[in-house]
């Protein structure tokens, strides 16, 4: 893959750019897999970064998200607009209409969006709206603001993606139950993985995904995730073994609303940037057999993202 690249903007101070050079995965994802979880950033000299971003990174162009999938061995991608571009998902949206098809999108809109901006994302293919409620990427919005956004959404058929921190889910319970639509959680509620994996707080976030039928989840970030490591570099093949217990278990009970994603570029990690190739090695440790694999990575990222070609699957 090419080098990451910084372009016109000034890097957020001690900002870790994409690994160059992932290896081939060992694990050979199932055919049609979809990476459902992963962004684009500008280049800033085409999409700027928008003014009330929280982080400036090094520019992830669509070239070289669509590289990266090629060498992985995926077949499509879900681009999520990252928060760095704010409400202006002119990137993520170029990125989409420049995947011959291969890539779906999830977009961040405000409460002034338009019905024709809803059309126009619609038919580039977006399929959901992302509420973000973790305190360091985002300004809050309003819940009645984001309530309002969800319904009109739901009208073409999207859904909402959340993402938050674990211990904030007790407070935002209420909204999140509210919500119209199917709602995916972003790499499972950020759980902390040094408390048990049967502990109150994980149970707290199972029993979010059993009472509510339309709760999805990524079942993705280990290397955001994980305490104890060891990191997916240099060959290891077993890598965020604390991880393994949290995503394993939502895998294993709901085999029909999980999806998975690697999170390229991987904005703001601070300790290390991980191996692609080897992240993707991760999978099987979670997702133990073939056909919890072909869920996981093919039917359920199909049946949300590309209904129209999904088989009832
Ligand atoms: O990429 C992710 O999923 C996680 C992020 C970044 C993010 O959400 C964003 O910029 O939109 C994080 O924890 O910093």
């Amino acid at each position: 893959m090419s080098k990451p690249v910084t372009g016109d903007f000034t890097k957020t101070a001690g900002w870790m750019d994409w690994y160059t050079g992932p290896s081939q995965p060992a694990f050979q994802l199932p055919a049609g897999a979809v990476d459902a979880h992963c962004h684009v950033f500008g280049p800033g000299a085409e999409f700027p970064y928008a003014p009330e971003r929280k982080y400036t990174p090094c520019d992830a162009s669509k070239q070289q998200l669509y590289a990266l999938r090629d060498h992985l061995g995926f077949a499509r991608n879900v681009v999520v607009q990252a928060t760095c571009h704010g409400a202006d998902n002119r990137a993520m949206v170029d990125a989409l209409v420049h995947s011959g098809g291969k890539a779906r999108g999830v977009a961040t809109v405000k409460r002034s969006v338009s019905d024709a901006e809803i059309q126009a994302m619609h038919d580039a293919g977006v399929r959901g709206v992302r509420f973000n409620f973790v305190k360091r990427l985002v300004d809050f919005t309003p819940k009645d603001e984001l309530m309002e956004i969800a319904a009109r959404i739901s009208k073409w058929g999207w859904h909402v993606v959340i993402y938050f921190e674990a211990v904030d889910l007790p407070e935002l319970w209420d909204f999140f139950t509210a919500l119209p639509t199917t709602v995916v959680v972003d790499h499972m509620g950020r759980p902390d993985v040094s408390k048990p994996v049967d502990g109150p707080e994980f149970e707290l976030f199972l029993k979010f995904m059993r009472q509510h039928p339309n709760v999805w989840s990524k079942v993705s970030c280990p290397e955001r995730l994980s305490v104890t490591g060891p990191k997916a570099l240099d060959g290891e093949r077993h890598a965020y073994v604390d991880v393994i217990p949290f995503a394993r278990r939502v895998v294993e009970e709901f085999p029909d609303r999980v999806l998975w994603g690697t999170d390229w570029p991987h904005p703001n990690l601070k300790d290390h940037m991980p191996d692609d190739g080897l992240l993707v090695d991760f999978i099987p440790h979670i997702a133990t057999t073939a056909e919890l694999q072909k869920k996981l990575l093919v039917d359920n990222p199909m049946r949300l993202y590309w209904p129209e070609e999904s088989k009832g699957a």
